[in-house]
């Protein structure tokens, strides 16, 4: 059923828009009551209102922190029309149809980094909340809005249907509203808990934003969506901005991110992460972005096929085209698209052409979750970064320095290969790479398989391993494949016997004393 507006509640820190909005509303006839420096604009821009401690008969007090906290106020809001009619009368209760509040910025203080604690507190807003759920819970009477961005369409609404708004209207007002509270509220609970030097909070609330549903989620017959958080740092998946293409599915989001993330390593020089399935199907630096491309395709060019290709540098003409003339491609995602690998692109409208942005840091830092029955896991992201001064030598021989950057190389990779992960590498290009296997020994065997199927050389290569050796077996069988140099993180009980196999096939081995599992 339409709802006649006839008084409104205006009460706003940020007042963009809103002398606009009210002089409309009271073209149209309806009266505004009004909060202090909200009430001072108004009037100032000439627009007709009644200040709230008028209204009332009691003065804003204690530094604002009690204005609209009074029952001719929440009366007025809260108030059953046709129900409470009789003792909203008695009680000089005027009721209040339209509520128009936004909140002081909490969040906006708390990020500036000489915020402190009473500050913070100051701007924790109580009687703003208190009308929004007071008008969101009486949808049914009241209308409530809280985002600037929903003035025009209101207006819009009132003019058309003679200063009323529909029960549809307000009920979506109202769920906008609940959600803008709760957000507040996490907001302000995720504050105190870091004060509190709460790592892990007792409760964990996040707060993320709808960017887009999808068609189905990993298979056609599960429901997908894509959350942002607030504001996602530039370079990310999230904060990615789609220049063409089909529009991005569960798995494209998750490949391109794990194809982002991985690129993200890599700073030197050009480089190109081929991923399939989540898992790096070819990984190559080199001085131009169409050698890394190139290179990191011959790495496993039957797995690039519909796979997701990310770069650490600004996407050139040539690249893009030689991309699209070699290979089907899902997903390209860059910091950057130049003007003329867009051209190139937009041949082929069906490729997801996405545009990162640039990013700080080699690392995206924050917490990783999973999700299992009936509870989540959280930890801190796996951003752990090991350089050549952290690398302890534990063979006879010392890897030489080409040795030693291939090692680095592959470390790396390895870290964004799904364990148990094995990857060979030379010359900073992948040779083969071993993902997601029960036994180590087993993910060895498949970087060998692959590589010699591509016709890639293996001996002279050098190998990574996201954990430890638990036996010698798998340095028997690097050596026999003819793998010069080890990297890995150290830590087994038979890592005397690891180190001596080694030792006996002239292999150079170093631990990183960090282990990359990853599931
Ligand atoms: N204390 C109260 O009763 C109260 N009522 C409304 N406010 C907030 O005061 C702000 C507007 O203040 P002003 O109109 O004085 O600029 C709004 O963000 C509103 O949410 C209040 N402030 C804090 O709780």
């Amino acid at each position: 059923m339409n709802k006649t507006i006839k008084r409104a509640l205006v009460s706003v820190s940020d007042k963009t828009g809103i002398v606009d909005f009210c002089r409309q509303l009271s073209e149209l006839g309806i009266v505004i009551l009004s909060t202090g420096g909200t009430a001072k604009t108004l009037a100032e821009n000439n627009i007709p209102v009644t200040d709230v401690s008028d209204h009332t008969g009691f003065p804003e007090m204690m530094d604002g922190r009690v204005k609209t906290l009074h029952p001719k106020i929440h009366g007025g809001i809260l108030g059953r029309r046709g129900i409470d009619d009789q003792v909203m009368a008695a009680h000089g209760i005027d009721p209040i149809d339209l509520v128009v509040v936004n909140l002081y910025p909490f969040e906006q203080t708390i990020s500036k980094p000489d915020c402190d604690l009473e500050t913070a507190i100051e701007n924790i807003d109580i009687g703003g909340p208190t009308m929004i759920r007071a008008a969101a819970k009486n949808y049914n009477d009241v209308a409530v809005v809280v985002e600037p961005a929903d003035y025009a369409g209101v207006l819009a609404e009132l003019k058309a249907q003679h200063n009323s708004l529909s029960l549809a209207t307000r009920f979506k007002l109202s769920l906008t509203s609940f959600a803008h509270t709760a957000r507040y509220d996490t907001a302000i609970a995720t504050y105190l808990a870091k004060i509190n030097e709460q790592a892990f909070p007792e409760t964990l609330n996040l707060q993320f934003y709808l960017k887009e549903t999808m068609r189905y989620g990993e298979n056609p017959h599960q429901g997908a969506a894509f959350y942002r958080e607030k504001t996602p740092a530039s370079g990310t998946i999230a904060a990615a901005a789609q220049l063409q293409g089909k529009a991005l599915s569960y798995n494209n989001i998750a490949d391109a991110d794990a194809a982002l993330e991985c690129v993200k390593s890599f700073d030197e020089k050009p480089t190109c992460v081929i991923v399939k399935h989540a898992n790096p199907c070819g990984v190559a630096e080199s001085d131009s972005l169409l050698a890394a491309y190139d290179r990191s395709y011959a790495t496993d060019p039957t797995s690039a096929f519909g796979g997701i290709i990310a770069f650490n540098r600004e996407l050139d003409e040539a690249t893009a085209a030689e991309i699209i003339k070699r290979q089907f491609v899902e997903v390209i995602i860059a910091p950057k698209v130049s003007a003329g690998a867009r051209n190139v692109l937009s041949a082929k409208q069906n490729v997801r052409v996405l545009e990162a942005g640039a990013w700080q840091g080699s690392v995206t830092p924050g917490f990783d979750f999973k999700r299992v029955a009936g509870g989540l896991l959280v930890q801190d992201r796996d951003n752990g970064r090991i350089g050549a001064s952290d690398i302890k030598v534990v063979s006879k021989r010392a890897p030489t320095a080409e040795e030693l950057g291939d090692l680095l190389f592959v470390w790396k990779v390895a870290k964004f290969v799904k364990s148990n992960a094995i990857v060979y590498g030379k010359n900073r290009q992948t040779i083969g790479i071993g993902a997601g296997q029960m036994s180590r020994v087993y993910s060895a065997k498949i970087a060998g398989i692959k590589a010699a199927d591509e016709g890639l050389v293996v001996p002279g290569s050098v190998m990574a391993s996201d954990a430890f050796f638990p036996f010698r077996d798998g340095i028997d069988a690097a050596a026999a494949a003819g793998i010069t140099a080890v990297i890995h993180p150290g830590g087994s009980i038979r890592d005397e016997e690891v180190i001596a196999a080694a030792d006996e096939h002239n292999i150079a081995m170093v631990f990183t004393g960090m282990r990359h599992f990853r599931h």
